[in-house]
């Protein structure tokens, strides 16, 4: 018997045990319909402001011509920036449909610089319940964040991944791998592994707008082949960590559907995979995402990351009172 036994504050015990089986779990209503409208409100009022005049044109390509959209991206960690639907830019590099229905994401830090996005991320007593009964409690912080707009008929599909890596992408149709890209920035790495995500609802979420699906338990089985690093020589590729013909098993079997109301929040293991199809409905489906970490000691950062803190903006810390196991011992 441990000394001390944690109550938990937020979860119950089975909602505690469901999420380490299958690596996910919904959280029915975690946010208030005021302070979900209030961020479905800011993020249209975001999306009313950009301008398009200075924007890159950043498309999510994996071909030769993603350069122009790397250092719009590699930098975007403390900022709000606007990355585009592949398909709503023509092939003259303009927008093909009004700019509020041409993003893709608005990211990626939302949490640090806007003050509705801020409240919910870092100023949220039941978000740091939860993480501390998730025992997710060694200094955890916030990395990025992201609104996620899934535009109607064009909304990518997010194919099969997991955060903390790049897993095996080898079955993946290179069309496909253009969306990868979008989601390049939650493959996130520490050693040991604990990047978990958080991903709340803002509007309804079914089988027609692209829910998120998950394969429950592949979080204990999926193997870690690739990952996605910055180069040395600059922009971003893959770094191999098991040859294809080494590589073990895919974990295979049946994608449960997770379809959220507006307010529901979805823990997301590292590790495990999930997806979510492309968005063919007439309505959007309008998420925020982020994801965090734990610290050193006990998790160390990897510097190949592509999303690295800057001396100004170091990566906020969730909890108000770090656990006394983060605190060095010779301090
Ligand atoms: O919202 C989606 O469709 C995908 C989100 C995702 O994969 C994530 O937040 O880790
Ligand atoms: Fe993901």
């Amino acid at each position: 018997m441990p000394s001390t036994v944690k109550k938990l504050e937020y979860l119950t015990q089975e909602q505690v045990e469901k999420f380490r089986r299958d690596g996910y779990l919904r959280l029915p209503s975690f946010l208030s319909p005021e302070d979900t409208e209030a961020l479905l409100e800011r993020s249209k009022q975001l999306l009313e402001s950009f301008t398009i005049e200075d924007h890159p044109l950043t498309r999510f390509t994996t071909g030769d011509d993603n350069h122009v959209g790397d250092d719009y991206f590699l930098t975007s960690g403390d900022k709000i920036r606007y990355f585009l639907e592949e398909d709503a830019v023509g092939p003259d590099g303009k927008l093909n449909r009004p700019k509020d229905r041409a993003v893709n994401k608005i990211g990626h830090g939302l949490h640090e610089q806007d003050p509705v996005f801020r409240k919910v991320t870092l100023e949220n007593e039941a978000m740091e319940s939860v993480v501390r009964d998730l025992q997710f409690h060694h200094d955890p912080v916030a990395l990025q964040s992201m609104v996620i707009c899934k535009q109607p008929q064009i909304g990518g599909e997010v194919p099969e991944h997991n955060d903390s890596y790049v897993f095996s992408l080898m079955h993946i149709e290179p069309v496909w791998l253009s969306t990868i890209y979008a989601y390049l920035r939650t493959f996130l790495y520490t050693d040991p592994p604990t990047a978990l995500g958080v991903w709340i609802a803002l509007e309804k979420c079914t089988s027609e707008n692209g829910a998120l699906s998950f394969l429950p338990g592949s979080h204990l089985t999926a193997p870690i082949t690739k990952r996605f690093v910055r180069l040395p020589q600059g922009g971003t590729g893959f770094e191999i960590l098991i040859p294809p013909d080494r590589a073990p098993k895919v974990p295979e079997g049946k994608y449960l559907l997770e379809a959220c109301m507006p307010g529901d929040m979805v823990l997301i293991h590292g590790s495990v995979l999930h997806k979510s199809e492309k968005n063919l409905s007439p309505n959007t489906r309008f998420a925020y995402a982020f994801h965090m970490i734990e610290s050193p000691p006990y998790a160390t950062y990897d510097d190949k990351n592509w999303l690295q803190p800057t001396a100004e903006t170091p990566f906020p810390h969730i909890l108000d009172e770090p656990n006394p196991r983060t605190v060095p011992v010779s301090a």
